[in-house]
């Protein structure tokens, strides 16, 4: 079944065409990376795809629910992570995750073993009481993670979740993303790290507003002759004329 199915998708801003036809499927607990350089439009396709932003043409459907008519259900049915997370730096962990179950509708009797486990999970117990904003990075990335998928969403977008920390943090981040893709939940997700490309089931390349490659990683390592994902994708985005902002 799939969770998220985009066919012909555009957007334009007056004569500009940022994304342009782009069309995909994407499976229950699929984990898809979606790579493009700088102003491919990756951010814009994301926005439409998460009912903020309505395409100009093209159709679309996220969890069951059409992307023109039914963003509300849309935007209730996901989780959503941006690059610079969403977390208050000056509540603790458990203020942070109470706040947001409450935002998202969670039973006031399920929140706090819900936390418990949460926090465990994470071994974050001991800091249940800490400000987030005296946290490493890479540990309110896992919260942040965390909190975007703690109502048990159908699918998650992340929008770059791993900027900024060392490939190591990039792997622990990884396994939360693995658990919550064995739970059931679709992982759609952005990425400028070529490590983390390869972590992906299937990932796709926009190069000026179009797919130019859409496969698994070892697919298309063998596709372009490549031995990694770094050496395809720097193949495909060569061929960029857009230049990134
Ligand atoms: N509201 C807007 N009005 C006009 N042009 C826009 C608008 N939003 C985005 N664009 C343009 O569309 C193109 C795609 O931008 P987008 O942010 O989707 O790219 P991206 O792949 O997400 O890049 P990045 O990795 O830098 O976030 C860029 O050239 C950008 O300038």
């Amino acid at each position: 079944m799939s969770v998220i199915t985009a066919e012909n998708l555009c957007k334009k801003f007056g004569s500009f065409t940022a994304v342009d036809h782009i069309s995909f499927a994407i499976e229950k607990g699929e984990i898809f990376g979606f790579l493009g350089a700088n102003g491919a439009g990756k951010t814009t396709a994301m926005r439409m795809l998460c009912g903020l932003s309505i395409p100009s043409s093209g159709t679309g459907r996220v969890a069951g629910f059409d992307i023109y008519k039914e963003t509300e259900k849309i935007k209730k049915n996901i989780g959503y992570m941006s690059q610079r997370f969403s977390l208050y730096e000056d509540l603790t962990v458990t203020e942070n995750i109470r706040l947001f179950a409450g935002i998202y509708g969670i039973n006031k009797k399920e929140i706090a073993p819900r936390t418990k486990e949460m926090l465990s999970r994470l071994g974050f117990l001991n800091e249940k009481d800490t400000l987030v904003k005296s946290l490493p990075l890479g540990w309110k990335q896992k919260l942040s993670f965390s909190v975007a998928i703690f109502h048990e969403p159908k699918l998650v977008f992340l929008d770059e979740p791993t900027g900024g920390v060392d490939p190591a943090a990039r792997r622990q981040f990884w396994e939360l993303i693995y658990d919550a893709s064995e739970r059931g939940i679709t992982v759609f997700v952005t990425t400028h790290y070529m490590d983390e490309a390869e972590y992906c089931n299937r990932v796709s390349i926009m190069v000026d507003g179009k797919i130019s490659a859409m496969d698994s990683p070892k697919k298309l390592r063998n596709l372009y002759g490549c031995d990694s994902m770094n050496a395809v994708f720097q193949k495909l985005a060569r061929t960029a004329v857009r230049a990134g902002d």
